[in-house]
């Protein structure tokens, strides 16, 4: 197994059994995230993300499969990495009536941390002027990011945070957002699950998608969408009813879109320029069609969430 992974699972099955029958959590799951950065992931409801993630910290046994941890042969060498990993699973429970150094501070003292660490943490998580006031008093974002200031206070290497913005307005997702950036920018490794694919599309440099309990595709951002570029391109050009002729002729596959064409199979976009100069016509803008994370994701996992109404940003559960 690699060692630049932070987390690394191999041909991962969990079957839930109950009077009423089986069902899928996950199945061969293969999952690579690599150190540093944040990874993304994805995939609908139900698709095996929490169970993931729990069998990863020790909450769920799998029937089947390896696990690593930063090298390390999870849930049995759990023990000699946990203090790396912090974690959001469930909502952590706060006191109200505290403020939210308080909290941290009860929180720091009970896991041995030493509580000048608190304000550090507060800090990262831009909540430094607000920790003198009550937990009650928090909006939901500031709630959450008081979530993540206390998996922050062990100075964990790898965290993991599971749908983090459930519930949260747009303002607290981006809020959660610069958080998880500001984390990789300090060499942090953050791994975080969401169906919401806009949430974690414009913060991840990887992701992996996974879809009825297994991986169906991973790798960075960038690369995952190139491999997807349709060779389209849009052309604007002054006359585009002679341009269209002259591409045809030429043997381009290419069709009318308002005052642009379309031009389809562009392996260079500079053959279409050239094919057009020489004729007399020149281009005013050619912009390259590229797939976004959006239809890769609509394509792998066969969803349309956004489709159906529901809203990019905010609760969607
Ligand atoms: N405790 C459980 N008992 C029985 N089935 C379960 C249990 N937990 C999860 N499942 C099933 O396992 C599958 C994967 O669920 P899981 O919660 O891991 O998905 P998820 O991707 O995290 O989805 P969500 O975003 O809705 O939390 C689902 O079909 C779910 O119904």
């Amino acid at each position: 197994m690699a060692n630049d992974l932070a987390i690394e699972t191999r041909g991962l099955r969990k079957t839930y059994r109950s009077r009423r029958g089986a069902s899928v959590g996950v199945r061969s799951l293969d999952l690579e995230v690599p150190v540093g950065g944040v990874h993304g992931f994805l995939g609908p409801n139900g698709s095996g993300k929490t169970t993931t993630i729990r069998m990863l910290l020790g909450l769920v046994r799998a029937d089947e499969g390896e696990m690593r941890i930063f090298g390390h042969e999870v849930p049995d060498r759990l023990p000699a990495v946990v203090r790396r990993i912090g974690a959001i699973v469930e909502h952590p429970k706060f006191y109200p009536a505290f403020t939210g150094r308080k909290n941290l501070q009860i929180l720091a003292t009970g896991i041995g941390v030493p509580v000048r660490r608190v304000d550090e943490v507060l800090d990262s998580v831009g909540l430094g002027d607000r920790g003198k006031d009550a937990f009650r008093k928090y909006s939901l974002g500031m709630k959450q990011r008081l979530a993540i200031a206390a998996t922050l206070l062990k100075d964990p290497d790898l965290l993991i945070f599971d749908e983090p913005t459930n519930g949260l307005d747009p303002a607290g997702i981006r809020e959660i957002r610069e958080t998880m950036r500001a984390l990789a920018v300090e060499g942090k490794t953050v791994l975080v699950s969401s169906h919401i694919l806009a949430e974690v599309e414009q913060v991840a440099d990887t992701v992996s998608i996974v879809s009825e309990g297994t991986i169906v595709s991973q790798g960075r951002v960038a690369d995952l969408l190139s491999s997807r570029t349709a060779a389209t391109a849009r052309v604007l050009v002054a006359d585009p009813a002679r341009a269209l002729n002259i591409l045809q002729d030429a043997g381009f596959v290419v069709r009318g879109d308002g005052e642009a064409l379309i031009v389809e199979g562009v392996e260079n976009p500079a053959d279409v320029t050239r094919t057009l100069a020489l004729q007399g016509s020149y281009v005013s803008a050619l912009v390259p069609h590229k797939a976004d994370l959006e239809s890769v994701f609509l394509e792998l996992t066969g969803t349309a969430e956004r489709q159906s109404g529901e809203p990019t940003e905010g609760v969607a559960r």
